[in-house]
């Protein structure tokens, strides 16, 4: 388990991550999510020791990274997958982490075959597109065979087949009982591969709960309402008639009608009553990306200045009314349903699982269980404590030499 208390880290004058406190648990994947430049890299540097906290503590299995024996064996890491020797081949890179960390010879071809790149494992690396380096990437942080695994934005740079094979990888290792931690902007990679998600913005907590939590808390169901496109005036007298009775109405850019806060019978007896005809009256649920901006956005640090929809409105037709401005509408999150617990506290984390529960469900599988199945790798012998115990090796397994000795 990775464990952050009060984690706070400041550049000068900037703080880059202020009171963190999260904990990663095993058997599943954790979602780091934030907005750029919100602190998931520098939380996740520190995690392993290669910066210092400015205040508080982070531990993994109650050791700091620096005092944990034989890290690389425990701990696996891809951060940046372009920190490579270009120089090298791919399998020479691996085997120089290999030799350092007194990994068999045998570990390097096993994880070249787990992310796919045997066929030019001789290649150096520098002609290497982004995707097969993020590949190499994710073979380093494997090769320890370790239990604890930390991915920064490992989809980067991926095409939708290698985006699909992380995903997989990512929950088979969680399925084996290790600790998955997992950075990312994009929430809908998150909400399909996460199980558990840490959202931060500039630098602190602004989430720690289950996606189906997540889902639950930020997702409001709405109704989409459309009168016919040609009687503005239909589409305001049934605003009025919706708002009289109590709902929240928005307008969207096509000109429908966002309603939330009334069941659609409702909405439809209104419009009845009110002599409004309806084009369209449908039951729909904000998606999770949507809720993910919401939350946010107050945090963002980077924003384009540009109204990036200028240039792709189309003219309005000879004659034709642009939809009607509402107040709220252009502000940030206008498009948004309201919070679905209105004064509560729709972000708060989740109770801790009662005693003897699995907090993610079903036990995780430990690796190397008898009948365990490791769907991405040939078995391993399970890591001897310490490099100088390790038994005598066959001959393909012989300890790595340095790359001059070969
Ligand atoms: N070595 C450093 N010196 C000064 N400021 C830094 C340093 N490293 C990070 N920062 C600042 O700390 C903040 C958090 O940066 P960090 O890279 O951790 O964010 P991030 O969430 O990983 O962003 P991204 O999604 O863009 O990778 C940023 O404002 C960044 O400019």
């Amino acid at each position: 388990m990775i464990e952050a208390v009060g984690l706070t880290k400041r550049y000068g004058d900037k703080t880059a991550v202020y009171n963190l406190s999260f904990q990663v648990r095993p058997g599943a994947v954790t979602g780091f999510l934030g907005p750029n430049g919100s602190g998931k890299s520098t939380t996740m540097r520190m995690i392993l020791g290669l910066d210092n906290p400015s205040a508080g503590t982070v531990t993994i299995g109650g050791h700091p990274y620096g005092k944990l024996p034989n890290a690389p064996r425990q701990v696996g890491a891809l951060l940046d997958a372009k920190a490579v020797h270009g120089g090298r081949s791919a399998r020479n890179h691996l085997l120089s982490l290999a030799q350092l960390s007194g990994i068999p010879a045998r570990r390097v071809d096993e994880v070249l075959g787990v992310v796919g790149l045997q066929e030019v494992a001789k290649r150096r690396s520098k002609g290497f597109s982004l995707g097969m380096g993020q590949r190499l990437g994710i073979a380093a942080a494997l090769l320890g065979d370790p239990q604890v695994l930390l991915f920064d934005e490992p989809v980067n740079g991926l095409d939708p087949e290698g985006i699909l094979w992380v995903r997989n990888l990512m929950k088979a290792l969680a399925a084996e009982g290790r600790t998955v931690f997992v950075s990312s902007h994009l929430m809908s990679e998150m909400a399909l591969t996460a199980d558990h998600l840490i959202v931060i913005g500039r630098g602190q907590l602004l989430a720690d709960m289950s996606v189906t939590d997540f889902i639950s808390a930020n997702s409001a169901d709405f109704a989409r309402v459309r009168t016919p496109g040609t009687e503005p005036q239909q589409r305001e007298k049934l605003t009025s008639a919706l708002t009289e009775a109590g709902g929240h109405v928005l307008p969207e850019p096509d000109g429908a009608l966002r309603v939330t806060g009334l069941p659609l019978p409702r909405i439809s007896d209104l419009a009845h009553e009110a002599d409004v005809r309806l084009w369209e009256l449908s039951p729909h649920r904000a998606s999770l990306e949507e809720a993910y901006m919401r939350m946010t956005q107050g945090a963002v640090d980077y924003r384009s200045t540009i109204d990036q929809k200028a240039g792709l409105m189309q003219p309005l037709p000879p004659g034709a009314q642009p939809p009607a401005q509402v107040p709220g509408q252009g502000q940030p999150g206008w498009y948004a349903p309201p919070p679905p617990q209105q004064g509560g506290q729709p972000f708060a984390p989740p109770q801790p699982p009662a005693p003897g529960q699995a907090p993610y469900g079903a036990a995780p599988q430990p690796y190397g269980a008898p009948g365990a199945v490791n769907p991405y790798a040939q078995p391993v012998p399970p890591a001897p404590a310490q490099p100088s115990a390790a038994p005598a090796a066959p001959e393909n397994s012989a300890p790595t030499k340095s790359e001059d000795a070969r």
